[in-house]
């Protein structure tokens, strides 16, 4: 490996720019074992369960390792495609997506790489890769949304830990947050005009969004925050009138209280009160997953239903929308920005025909956001 030699950093050159795009992560099958590994790495991260670690270790290795592996991959059997998980098929695709758009948009060289917080393809053979490509500069582009200690935040400590033994960091940009971008807002209001375009509208918008422990809240947590914007710049996107739509939180893990109201509990009170007609759309994931494909599409679709209700709708994430891959492309580009030689019309010197071009098109998707 010739990370340090000087064919990647002849001077003059601009600096190559890689893009890490990360997710959760998602089991490698949806089989006990699978799921046993996964679950393991993923609960015992502090920032996803802050609870003493001692007391935790032996709950999780006592009881919750040996009941939820077999119940958690019956559930994910259920959405499991030919290619894989949901997850990590529509984060392969918005990689793919992104890696078009960036290496149209900037004039330097561009590398994309996607990484899992807990499973493959993980954080560190993303970094490796990038850095392998001459990456000198690094976005880390985490696909939540809302910021939350559990999910973001731990995707910096995952990013830390492997930069932490590398002999030369590259510089680094983290974004912390787009829960309020317009582009990422105005793409997901078109989404849910196509689909209720083509599918019809339900009475009702009910936003879900995946909850956290209330206690996280009361610590400072911006996620709540951070959601219940998001939502309120949807409705008003789609001009709703406030009583046209809620906003309620989903897939609950452990006994103690969580962020409400509680998805479960309104779909199941909704019908004995009038309410038999409802659309559902989860903001705050950027993909389809178990979450949204099995909880909220199948599992509360039924309680629903049971409950007396008579249009339930999942309307799907954003995915590969185009609309969506140019609203991260803007992102990605905005914070790219703040580095000189990746998009040379920041520092205003002189540019070639072909960089002039490279600039407008870089423009017209900014201009989108
Ligand atoms: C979108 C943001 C997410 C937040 C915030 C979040 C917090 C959080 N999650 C758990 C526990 C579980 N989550 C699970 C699945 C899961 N969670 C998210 C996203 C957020 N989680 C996604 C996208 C997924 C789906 C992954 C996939 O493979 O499709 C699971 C695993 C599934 C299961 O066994 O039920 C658990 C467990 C906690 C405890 C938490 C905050 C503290
Ligand atoms: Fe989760
Ligand atoms: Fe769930």
């Amino acid at each position: 490996m010739h990370y340090q030699s000087e064919s990647h950093y002849a001077h003059g050159r601009p600096a190559r720019l890689g893009v890490l795009l990360t997710n959760l992560g998602t089991p490698d099958a949806p089989t006990p074992a699978a799921l046993r590994r996964y679950l393991r790495e993923f609960l015992w991260d502090p920032r996803v369960v802050e609870f003493p670690r001692l007391p935790w270790w032996l709950i999780l290795n006592g009881v919750i390792l040996n009941i939820r592996p077999k119940r958690s991959a019956h559930a994910y059997a259920k959405v499991w495609t030919a290619e894989g998980s949901p997850l990590l098929v529509h984060s392969r695709a918005q990689a793919a997506g992104l890696q078009q758009r960036l290496a149209a948009a900037c004039t330097g060289p561009v590398s994309i790489a996607l990484a899992m917080r807990y499973g493959t393809p993980s954080i560190e053979a993303g970094l490796r890769e990038l850095r392998e490509a001459g990456a000198e500069r690094l976005l880390v582009l985490p696909l939540y949304p809302q910021y939350s200690g559990s999910t973001t935040g731990s995707t910096f400590d995952a990013v830390a830990e492997v930069l932490r033994r590398w002999r030369w960091v590259p510089e680094l940009r983290f974004v912390n947050h787009y829960h309020d971008e317009p582009a990422y807002i105005a793409a997901m209001a078109a989404r849910i005009r196509a689909h209720w375009a083509e599918h019809g509208r339900g009475e009702h918008l009910l936003f879900s969004f995946h909850g956290v422990p209330r206690r996280y809240l009361l610590a400072g947590d911006p996620y709540h925050c951070h959601c219940q914007k998001t939502a309120r710049l949807l409705a008003e996107a789609l001009e709703l009138d406030d009583d046209g739509w809620t906003i309620g939180f989903q897939s609950r893990f452990g006994r103690e209280e969580w962020l409400k109201p509680y998805v479960d509990g309104l779909l199941k009170g909704w019908p004995g009160e009038g309410r038999r007609s409802v659309d559902v759309f989860c903001p705050g994931f950027a993909a389809d997953c178990l979450e949204t494909l099995e909880e909220i599409a199948m599992q509360n679709r039924e309680l629903f239903v049971a409950a007396g209700g008579q249009h339930y709708a999942y309307i799907p994430a954003l995915n590969d929308q185009l609309e969506h891959l140019d609203a991260l492309a803007a992102l990605a580009l905005r914070h790219a920005a703040g580095w000189p030689e990746t998009n040379p019309d920041w520092d205003g010197r002189q540019v070639s025909a072909a960089e002039e071009a490279a600039r407008q098109r870089a423009l017209a998707l900014g201009a989108q956001a």
